[in-house]
């Protein structure tokens, strides 16, 4: 960077080392300049140029008290250098640790004289104050008993803090019963006042954020969510997650590790991350929306009996995860889906979505595809079906991922390619197998194999499907599609005396709750809100050059 690029430029002490700093309109950046007794004018300056840019410093604060305080207990040390520097100022800025992992680290920065401090702190606060895209209030709901019930205590002790340094004004609400955040959002809340809403719980908590904000933006703008065509209207405030759940996969996928210092640093900073919602109908009757997973069979299954334990905290999804893998079901019924086009790639193409992923970015600015493809709806009945496939069978699971759904039971997740706001989620079907190789599968989804490269399991990048439960009169007797080669290795009889697939019926698993309703038809809306997150980073940035 160039001379005329410099805001402001001082010679200050930083650690007893005498170093340049200089402010840029996107980078700070600061250098020791070293005492030597070759050169004749006394300094030279060392390589290593440390920066921080702009848009990754949390505040910027005067720290008059800790230069008086030296002063006041070491009045001897007068002397020594940064005594000769009593003004100084501190810079908290995000720092990149390992996996994702961010954390608040300080700079202070002395000098001598008392107006440059102050004229430091004005510039970089002036700098911070064009960063429009940061949020200045924010609704913060907490889930006390979500996770291991330290949702509380996670937010006091290593949020609360992060937005107290970064100037953020919030209005805290701790919840009294389940649904309270919802219908807070719903009715009650004055959205004007705020530039977000937080979430401090897991996803059963994002769940109620999101339904209570997006039902609300609808409702004010008379758009009625039972109608499955339904423009959406997309939600202008962004949601942060702070982390306190059991599974935590929304934050997990969205940034790659759930910690909450990480999450509170991504809303101080501003990060918009646009996400993708399933709207879910029963016979043209809303019922929810789901971000992450919707499955039936093994996850409905997994859910609806961990529901019974929730005491065991997270570790109920372990014990139900056992047993219902010991149950081996497997349910009867008819999907039929629209397949995505052919940009958005396909599950098994390795293409991760990472932070300014393209694939999203491209389907945002091609919205008019969607718009030729909502013209469907006017077209007679017989042609509405056109372009769908449909699929008999019997399954184990069904999952929907409109993410990777990457959490740290499985870092990679249930589909490792589904993208965060491509408009499509991939249809994943679990074909009755024998355990062991349901086993396999389930394995290959905490390693690096391909969990896609089975007999028995398919997969789709879809816009829209449907599900249709066999009727128990209707269920043919065997199911054609079963493979002949792989019968069932161990039976466990005594788990399936009572099991009729005939009459079998799992439920759907909707972001960690549980669906009332079995026949479903479930439609993607592309980018229907924003998070406080960027997606997950390839790498960790390079320093800027300077
Ligand atoms: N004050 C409350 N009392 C009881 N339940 C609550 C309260 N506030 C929220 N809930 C409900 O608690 C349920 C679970 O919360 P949450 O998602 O935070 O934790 P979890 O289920 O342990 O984690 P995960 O969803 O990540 O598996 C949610 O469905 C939410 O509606
Ligand atoms: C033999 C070892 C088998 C390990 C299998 C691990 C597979 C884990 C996949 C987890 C995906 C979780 C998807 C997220 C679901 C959430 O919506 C929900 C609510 O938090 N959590 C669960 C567990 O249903
Ligand atoms: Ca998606």
């Amino acid at each position: 960077m160039e001379n005329q690029d410099k805001i402001i430029c001082s010679e200050l002490f930083q650690k007893q080392r005498k170093v340049e700093v200089v402010l840029y309109p996107a980078v700070l950046a600061w250098k020791e300049i070293e005492k030597s007794s070759k050169r004749s004018s006394g300094t030279s300056e060392s390589e290593h140029v440390q920066t921080v840019k702009v848009c990754e410093i949390v505040a910027v604060h005067k720290t008059e008290d800790e230069a008086d305080a030296q002063l006041r207990s070491h009045p001897k040390r007068i002397n020594q250098p940064s005594q000769q520097y009593p003004h100084a100022f501190t810079v908290s800025y995000v720092r990149r640790t390992r996996q994702h992992l961010w954390r608040c680290a300080d700079v202070t920065f002395h000098c001598a004289d008392q107006q440059i401090c102050e004229q430091w702190v004005q510039v970089i606060n002036e700098q911070l104050s064009l960063l429009t895209n940061r949020p200045k209030n924010l609704l913060v709901y907490i889930n006390p008993y979500g996770g291991k019930r330290r949702g509380e205590r996670i937010y006091e002790q290593k949020v609360a803090p992060v937005f107290r340094r970064a100037g953020i004004f919030t209005d805290v609400i701790v919840t009294e019963r389940a649904n309270h955040a919802r219908d807070h959002l719903k009715m009650e809340a004055n959205l004007d006042d705020y530039d977000g809403v937080v979430c401090v719980g897991g996803d059963g908590m994002f769940s109620e954020i999101l339904h209570g904000l997006v039902t609300r933006i609808q409702t004010d703008h008379g758009v009625d969510q039972n109608q499955p065509d339904a423009e959406l209207v997309p939600c202008s405030l962004r949601i942060g997650i702070i982390p306190a759940g059991s599974t935590d996969c929304i934050c997990f996928a969205t940034q790659g590790t759930n910690d909450p210092v990480t999450s509170a640093l991504h809303i101080v900073v501003g990060d918009s991350q646009p996400m993708d919602v399933c709207s879910v109908h029963h016979n043209g009757v809303f019922l929810k929306y789901s971000v992450s997973l919707l499955g039936y069979g093994f996850y409905g299954d997994v859910l609806t009996d961990s529901e019974r334990n929730r005491w065991l905290g997270p570790a109920r999804y372990d014990l139900s995860g056992f047993k219902t893998f010991l149950s081996h079901n497997y349910y009867g019924g008819t999907v039929s889906f629209l397949p995505a086009d052919d940009n958005v790639g396909h599950p098994r193409d390795k293409l991760q979505c990472r932070s300014g992923c393209r694939i999203c970015q491209h389907k945002h600015s091609s919205k008019d595809e969607h718009d030729e493809a909502s013209e469907e709806k006017e077209k007679p009945a017989e042609d509405s079906d056109r372009g769908w496939s449909v699929i008999h069978g019997k399954f184990i699971a069904i999952n929907s991922a409109s993410m990777s759904c990457a959490c740290p039971r499985s870092p990679k997740g249930l589909s490792p390619s589904a993208h965060l706001a491509d408009g499509t989620t991939d249809l994943i079907l679990v074909r009755k197998c024998s355990r062991l190789d349901f086993f396999r599968h389930l394995l290959r989804h905490t390693n690096n194999d391909d969990q896609f490269d089975h007999w028995f399991v398919e997969v789709h990048r879809v816009r829209k499907f449907r599900f249709q439960p066999w009727h128990p009169d209707l269920a043919p007797l065997e199911d054609a599609s079963e493979h002949p080669e792989s019968p069932d290795l161990s039976p466990i009889s005594s788990l399936q005396e009572t099991y009729d697939d005939r009459t079998a019926e799992s439920s759907w698993n909707c972001d960690g709750e549980i669906l009332h309703h079995t026949a479903i038809q479930v439609s993607v809306q592309c980018q229907l809100i924003r998070l406080f997150a960027r997606g997950i980073e390839e790498q960790q940035d390079a320093e800027v050059a300077v």
